[in-house]
């Protein structure tokens, strides 16, 4: 039985991880949880701030506050308290999962820099819908080579704080991988007045932001005469939250190193 603790877990996903714990059937458990100080659920049952019942696990305002009380950790937060997590599982031997987008260059180095004494797991997106479209997104972008331009369109609801996504940025890169350019390079996030014609070379990126979105991917390949679109369209949190339960739990039987949610889904499997 694996004993996990959620950062964040009066946060939309950190209530949602709760109830994707309690929705397996016996091989994960719920153990502990965090707020930051000043959230007015600090101190209250977990099970409650998710509205699930209550589990008699209290929120708390720190890692410190819970160190013997979980083996793996799931992180759904923001960048710096990411981080933090990241350095306080790397001195406590504790495993941990990261959905956190935004991460900047030097915070992704930090991550590998940790994975080589900790077991880490991190993806932008860890839904199988999004993981099955990475690897569509591949083929298409094999098969259309430069005969296309390419661009990635995403929506969230109004209170997301990175832009684009992390996993339209991760969509870019497989994408530029598969072409043999450099994201950093081609990359054009938003336009506005007056410019040259396009370069078939670049990758678009468009962001929209409103209402209760939960996340909304398409991926256009407009050629000459036709236009491909590949998109997939979240309605639920819990599929988010289903795949880092699971990725917690193979996680919480693996050594150090540096993991991606390919390493956890099936996708090859049906
Ligand atoms: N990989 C994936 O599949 C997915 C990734 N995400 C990503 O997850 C992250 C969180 O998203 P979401 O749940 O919507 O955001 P929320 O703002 O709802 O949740 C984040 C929570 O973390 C809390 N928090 C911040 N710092 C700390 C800290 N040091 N200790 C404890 N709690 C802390 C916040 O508190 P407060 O509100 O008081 O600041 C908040 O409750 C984002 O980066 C998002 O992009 C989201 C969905 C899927
Ligand atoms: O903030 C969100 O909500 C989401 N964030 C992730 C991202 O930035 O890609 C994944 C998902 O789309 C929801």
């Amino acid at each position: 039985m694996i004993r996990i603790a959620i950062a964040g877990v009066a946060g939309r996903m950190g209530r949602t991880l709760v109830q994707a714990v309690l929705a397996r059937s016996g091989d994960a458990q719920v153990t502990a949880g965090t707020t930051l100080k000043e959230d007015p659920q600090c101190g209250q049952d977990i099970g409650l701030i998710a509205g699930a019942g209550a589990l008699e696990v209290i929120a708390v305002d720190s890692l410190s506050a819970c160190v013997d009380d979980f083996d793996v950790l799931i992180d759904f937060t923001s960048p710096e308290a990411t981080m933090q997590n990241v350095a306080f599982c790397s001195k406590h031997s504790k495993a941990i999962v990261i959905g956190t987008t935004g991460l900047s260059d030097e915070q992704k180095s930090a991550l590998e820099r940790a994975s080589a004494s900790t077991p880490i797991l991190t993806a932008p997106n860890m839904s199988m819908g999004v993981n099955l479209t990475l690897r569509l997104l591949e083929m298409a972008a094999k098969a259309l080579g430069d005969d296309v331009d390419i661009e990635i369109v995403e929506a969230h609801h109004r209170h997301k704080k990175d832009s684009p996504s992390g996993t339209a940025l991760r969509m870019g890169e497989v994408i530029a991988d598969s072409l043999g350019r450099d994201l950093n390079e081609v990359a054009v996030y938003g336009r506005e007045g007056i410019g040259d014609e396009r370069d078939r070379k670049t990758i678009g990126f468009a962001t929209v932001r409103g209402g209760d979105i939960v996340g909304d991917h398409t991926v256009i390949f407009a050629g000459e005469g036709e236009r491909l679109e590949i998109s997939h369209k979240a309605s639920s949190r819990m599929t988010f939250a289903s795949g880092a339960v699971r990725a917690a739990i193979w996680l919480g039987s693996r050594g150090p190193g540096l993991y991606s949610i390919d390493d956890v889904l099936d996708l090859d499997a049906n």
